[in-house]
């Protein structure tokens, strides 16, 4: 009998958790438009409040501070953009700031120009230089308009935690704002965007169990708000418009319920990671574990090994039944290096493998992923040993 295959790329996307899948089975079947008046319609608005609630609470803001959206690429599309409002009055920002180790839904810049955007450096470990940062607030001119920083809480890669209430306080200092993409913290790490010091956080529903294709933008408040990205009918009080995705949105905010309750599960998936961990270390003493010397996602090891290209790592595990991620990232069918390793001066070339955890996950599990690198090290010594020899 085939085995079972074993799943590793959390970070990419968490699997559907059943609790989602009957929130949202539920919703489907619900015939009301969310707003509409009538009884059908206020039914199908309770499920969008509920969720709202949810994802709230996840975030420790009251509900009025959710906006729904397609994704965390959506919110920051969404936010990143120099038109905001202050209640009636218009506010500019003049220029971007992000980590040269953001994802690139926020390295894209949303609605900035090019020219508007400045890519601030990460140490040896992948987190922002915070004198970088100091730095370029100073050297920013306020006449032309607010700075704003686009900060991840932790690494999709790495997993390497980012000192964002440190970076806010900063960016605070200058008068400017602060958007944390949020999105691979949520469920791992407790959240609070107050704690944070953020303006803004962005949050995707794959990435805790709900469904793909939705995420939110919170807000401090609801007075500073940005352009809405689409207009319409109103929907969202005004910031974006269109029927909402009623069966999306339950399936996330059953998601953020349980992304609240997972985080007891953080110290059981850190142990499991540290044994993963461990075991690589035992076969391939040459293994490179990268941000392992800082706070990371107990979910997430990213490694690479001399003389294994990550691209062909990722194919052998899979055909050994194992789903793990290549660093180097695959886009328009070129195999392209990680800006995430070239930005913190790693050798890029090799590239790494990213293991993501998640609660799903058993010791077992971690026991096979073992046998499966067993495997792949050593026909990877064996390449070597006769490279040497030749
Ligand atoms: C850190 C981070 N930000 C943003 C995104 C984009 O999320 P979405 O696919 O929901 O737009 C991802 C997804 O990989 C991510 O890991």
């Amino acid at each position: 009998m085939a085995r079972e295959r074993l799943y590793f790329d959390y970070n990419a996307t968490a699997p559907l958790l059943d609790e989602a899948r009957s929130a949202m089975v539920d919703a489907m079947d619900l015939p009301g438009n969310p707003s509409s008046v009538h009884a059908e319609g206020r039914k199908a608005r309770a499920v969008v409040s509920n969720a709202r609630q949810a994802v709230a609470r996840l975030c420790g803001v009251p509900a009025a501070q959710v906006v729904f959206c397609s994704g965390a690429t959506e919110a920051a599309n969404h936010v990143l953009t120099p038109d905001f409002r202050m209640g009636r009055s218009p506010v500019r920002v003049s220029r971007l700031f992000v980590s040269a180790v953001e994802h690139p839904a926020i390295l894209a810049g949303g609605r900035f120009a090019a020219d508007e955007i400045t890519v601030l450096p990460v140490d040896r470990d992948g987190r922002l230089d915070l004198e970088a940062l100091e730095e370029a607030l100073a050297a920013h001119d306020q006449t032309s308009g607010q700075a704003m920083l686009g900060l991840q809480l932790a690494n999709n890669e790495t997993g390497v935690i980012q000192p964002v209430r440190q970076a806010a306080d900063i960016v605070k200092a200058h008068h400017g704002l602060m958007v944390v993409d949020a999105v691979q913290g949520a469920g791992r790490l407790p959240l609070s965007l107050e704690v944070l010091g953020a303006d803004f956080l962005i949050l995707s529903g794959h990435k805790i169990g709900g469904p793909k294709g939705i995420g939110a933008l919170v807000s401090a408040g609801e007075i500073l708000m940005p352009a809405p990205l689409l207009r319409g009918g109103g929907q969202e009080k005004g910031h974006r418009g269109g029927t909402e995705n009623l069966v999306s949105i339950a399936g996330f905010g059953a998601a953020a319920d349980a992304a609240l309750e997972g985080l007891g599960e953080i110290g059981r998936i850190a142990a499991l990671r540290d044994g993963l961990e461990a075991g690589l270390r035992d076969q391939a003493p040459d293994v490179i574990l990268h941000g392992a010397a800082v706070d990371r996602l107990a979910n997430t090891s990213f490694f690479s090994l001399p003389g294994l290209k990550a691209e062909t790592a990722q194919i052998a595990f899979d055909m050994e039944g194992v789903a793990v991620s290549a660093g180097a990232a695959c886009s328009s069918g070129k195999i392209g290096l990680s800006h995430v390793l070239s930005a913190m001066g790693a050798d890029a070339d090799l590239g790494a493998i990213r293991v993501s955890l998640g609660s799903a996950h058993t010791e077992n599990d971690i026991e096979r992923f073992l046998e499966a690198f067993k495997a792949i090290n050593t026909r990877r010594l064996a390449r070597m040993g006769a490279a040497v020899a030749a």
